[in-house]
């Protein structure tokens, strides 16, 4: 059995790929937005109620769509990589990269020696099919990206730098993070905010890397997209049934 492909991966080609937050951490919920148009979505174990299990099964059940399934992990554990890996995460986005040094650990953390301490998980594992994926061990770095958060000062002052750490795909700013750590908080659009993240992104592609970026505001996603963020979370699942039900209600009860 060849090494599943990571639809991901590849779609990162110069247009701008949408995608949509994931939290209501189940493969139901999961398998709905997979079915509605989206490039990309985020499975959120950073903040919503996920774990490995849980992760697991969304993946399981929108493997049979054409939306690439992206999997945030809660830290910079190389243990929990290890295990999301193994379910067969192709595509990891890691919260709280502050330094190419933070950087390079993690892309090790996802290579087996000698490149990095990737243990083995063998014929045990979704990620090889159980065994049946020819070299898998030799191969799986090839269908794997990386991508790492820039949400911090420090991660911004850092940002050609772990950008163009090799192993890291791509880099994702967290602008409610990083408007929260440079005292604009909640505020990404202040000046001091969106100069940041501008740098970030000519950082990243002056690596030769793909930028991306969670902008749940249309007018916000549009100049992301005009500014050249290869893919952009446009829009939070739990928000959009908010929104929604709230929209309903009013109608009939007005708001309340
Ligand atoms: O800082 C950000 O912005 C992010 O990293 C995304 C948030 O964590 C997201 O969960 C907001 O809903």
């Amino acid at each position: 059995m060849q090494l599943p492909r990571n639809p991901f991966k590849a779609s990162l080609t110069g247009d701008t790929r949408y995608g949509c937050w994931a939290g209501f951490a189940t493969g139901y919920a999961t398998e709905i937005l997979a079915t509605t148009g989206f490039d990309w979505l985020l499975i959120d174990g950073e903040h919503a109620p996920n774990n490995v299990p849980t992760i697991l099964t969304q993946l399981q059940a929108v493997a049979g769509y054409s939306c690439a399934p992206v999997v945030r992990t809660v830290n910079h554990d190389p243990a929990l990589i290890k295990q999301l890996l193994d379910i067969g995460t192709q595509t990891l986005m890691i919260p709280m990269v502050d330094t190419a040094e933070q950087a390079a650990q993690l892309v090790a953390a996802t290579r087996y020696p000698p490149q990095g301490f990737r243990g083995v998980g063998g014929g045990l594992t979704r990620a090889t099919r159980w065994g049946e994926v020819e070299d898998y061990m030799t191969t799986a770095h090839e269908e794997l990206c990386l991508i790492v958060q820039v949400e911090s000062r420090s991660g911004v002052d850092n940002a050609e730098a772990i950008a163009a750490t090799p192993g890291i795909d791509a880099v994702f700013v967290g602008p409610f993070d990083l408007s929260t750590d440079t005292g604009h908080i909640g505020n990404p659009d202040h000046p001091e905010v969106q100069a940041m993240i501008r740098h970030t992104l000519d950082a990243t592609h002056a690596a030769g890397k793909a930028a991306g970026i969670l902008a749940p505001v249309e007018a916000d996603a549009r100049r992301y997209a005009d500014w050249g963020f290869d893919f952009i979370a446009v829009g939070i699942d739990i928000s959009l049934l908010r929104q929604a039900a709230k929209d309903t209600v009013a109608r009939y009860k007005g708001d309340q």
